[in-house]
């Protein structure tokens, strides 16, 4: 009989997750990616009788075409791979060479598309790893998205016989390392513009209102992350607007919009304005190509004269500290 290996010499697992992207710019690709985005029941909680006829028969015979040419617009040509890959992938080698602990094995995974949660987590498995830490990069809760990533780690392990320790890191939408992050990340971006924003808008994906209504904390948190920037930054609820973005169907998702802010702010007369997305931590086709091309454009439009949209955390030294310190939040004890 072999007796077990010591516990505390086995390497621990350390996944970073968002959210994902298409494997390619095409709409082959981006048909497969949507279909599975949308039909997370998380994600579209609608009784399937009523929303696969729509998503089969309306939406990924439409939406894949255009939104390919976004996705090719905003691509990196130099790795093949959305921007939230690149990002997500580059915060994973940086944060393994930050903590530089020899039992640690850090890697990333993507909800939709690749690599995805279940074969990361088997790849550390495979390399030894009885304990796996599994880091939502989402600040703010939603069942779409938090809910969704612990739902597909859970899932992973449903079949195996000896599963390994899982732990889910908690939202962290009022953490002061991340209201600091963000707020110095503001202050440096700010800085570098060659004007001065009259307002800032801080710019959330949105969720449909129905969501909120069945009791998802996600709005709650927003505003909270919203409320304690505007403390640390000095500013009060004109000058840093709290809004939602990336609207998606024809329910009612919660408000208000950003392009309505956008239009209403031009429409008083306000000629430069700057957007940040606090809540991606990752630049992708929703910041760069949404708030960077589409809403800059209607803010233009308007009679707007500056517009400038600042970068996520991304990897940044800011964006960095923070996903260190949750990481080793998330995995004390452990190492
Ligand atoms: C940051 C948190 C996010 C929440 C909450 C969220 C909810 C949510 N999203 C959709 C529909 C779509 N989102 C799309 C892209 C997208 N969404 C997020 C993040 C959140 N979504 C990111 C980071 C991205 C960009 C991914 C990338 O590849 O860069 C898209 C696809 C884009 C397109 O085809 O136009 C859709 C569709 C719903 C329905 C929802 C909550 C119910
Ligand atoms: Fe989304
Ligand atoms: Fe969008």
């Amino acid at each position: 009989m072999t007796s077990a290996p010591i516990s505390r010499e086995a390497p621990v697992g350390l996944l970073l997750v968002n959210l994902g992207t298409p494997d390619a710019p095409d709409v082959a690709a981006v048909r497969r990616y949507l279909a599975e985005f949308l039909s997370d029941r998380r994600v579209v909680d609608l009784p399937r009788a009523l929303w696969l006829p729509i998503l089969y028969g309306v939406v990924l015979n439409t939406r894949p075409a255009r939104s390919a040419k976004l996705y090719e617009s905003i691509w990196n040509r130099d790795t093949s791979e959305g921007p939230l890959k690149t990002f997500t992938r580059l915060q994973a080698e940086k944060l393994q060479a930050r903590i530089g602990a020899s039992n640690l094995i850090i890697d990333y995974a993507l909800r939709y598309g690749a690599p995805s949660i279940a074969t990361q987590i088997e790849s550390l498995i495979a390399k030894g790893c009885a304990r796996i830490a599994v880091l939502p990069l989402y600040p703010q809760y939603a069942s779409s998205t938090t809910g969704s990533a612990a739902d597909a780690a859970f899932d992973a392990l449903r079949e195996m016989r000896k599963q390994p320790a899982l732990r889910i890191g908690a939202p962290y939408y009022d953490d002061p390392a991340y209201i600091d992050a963000l707020a110095a990340n503001i202050r440096h971006a700010r800085a570098a513009l060659d004007f001065e924003p009259e307002v800032i808008i801080a710019s959330f994906h949105g969720l449909p209102q129905a969501q909120i209504d069945r009791g998802d904390p996600y709005r709650a948190h927003c505003e909270a992350t919203w409320r304690l920037l505007c403390e640390r930054l000095g500013m009060n609820a004109l000058s840093l607007r709290l809004a939602f973005q990336s609207r998606f169907g024809r329910a009612r998702w919660i408000e208000p919009y950003t392009s309505d802010v956008v239009t209403e702010l031009a429409g008083a007369g306000v000629k430069r304005i700057a957007v940040v997305a606090p809540g991606f931590a990752a630049d992708c086709l929703e910041t760069i190509e949404e708030l960077g091309v589409e809403i800059r454009d209607l803010f233009l439009e308007k009679g707007g004269e500056k517009y400038a949209r600042l970068p996520c955390l991304n990897d940044s030294a800011e964006g960095m500290a923070l996903i260190e310190t949750l990481a080793k939040r998330e995995i004390a004890g452990w190492i």
